[in-house]
């Protein structure tokens, strides 16, 4: 809404900068919305998290923000499988002055997500996969820690009984589950393409 993005804080110099270039990018839809990213900027800074996990990076955009948002000790292990889109991020990263706060790996990331202790994870890959993200997810964060994920409305598509396609049931399926996990309390929440932001008990 227009409205919404008059009054939104400014974003840091280098996330304007990494969103202008993201845009012009073929693969522009799958950028992080911005209004998002600072709902979840903001929580991490007043749950004081300082690990974090970026399932998903893309041009690296969402972990940049996580990165402004941990203290000076604090670390984001970002995920994805594609160093043609992440090495368009590292300059920005750099010249925001936290990349050394971010720990990037170039694996599946079920792969890398075994083990550690964690604050909060960013669940925004392959849409498929989110329900086992989810899973592993919850194995590596601490009591009280926050999982969001990303697109739990699929630009609509989660809503339409119509569209069966395999993502589309994938995030179906996750957030009818959510709904019933008594191992979180769960809130879906109307920024980005939906944002299911869930507490660990
Ligand atoms: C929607 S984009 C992430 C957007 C990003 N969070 C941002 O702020 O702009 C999804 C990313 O997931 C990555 N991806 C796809 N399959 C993956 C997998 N199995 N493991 C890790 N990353 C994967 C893609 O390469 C792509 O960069």
């Amino acid at each position: 809404m227009i409205y919404i993005e008059e009054h939104i804080s400014e974003p840091h110099p280098s996330m304007r900068k990494l969103q202008e270039l993201t845009r012009a990018h073929e693969r522009s839809t799958m950028l992080s919305f911005y209004d998002g990213t600072v709902l979840l900027s903001n929580m991490i800074k007043f749950a004081g998290a300082k690990k974090c996990i970026d399932v998903g990076v893309f041009t690296g955009y969402s972990s940049l923000a996580w990165a402004l948002s941990v203290p000076e000790d604090g670390i984001v292990v970002a995920c994805d499988i594609s160093t043609e889109y992440t090495d368009i991020g590292k300059p920005f990263w750099k010249e925001a002055g936290v990349d050394h706060k971010i720990d990037l790996r170039i694996a599946p990331a079920v792969d890398t997500l075994q083990s550690g202790t964690y604050d909060f994870i960013f669940i925004d890959a392959d849409k498929e996969s989110y329900d086992t993200y989810y899973e592993q997810g919850l194995q590596l964060l601490r009591q009280g820690g926050i999982i969001a994920i990303d697109n739990c409305f699929w630009n609509g598509l989660c809503m339409k009984d119509s569209d069966t396609s395999a993502s589309t049931e994938a995030l179906r399926q996750l957030n009818a589950k959510i709904k019933k996990d008594s191992r979180v309390t769960a809130v879906m929440v109307n920024v980005a393409d939906g944002t299911f932001i869930c507490l660990k008990k």
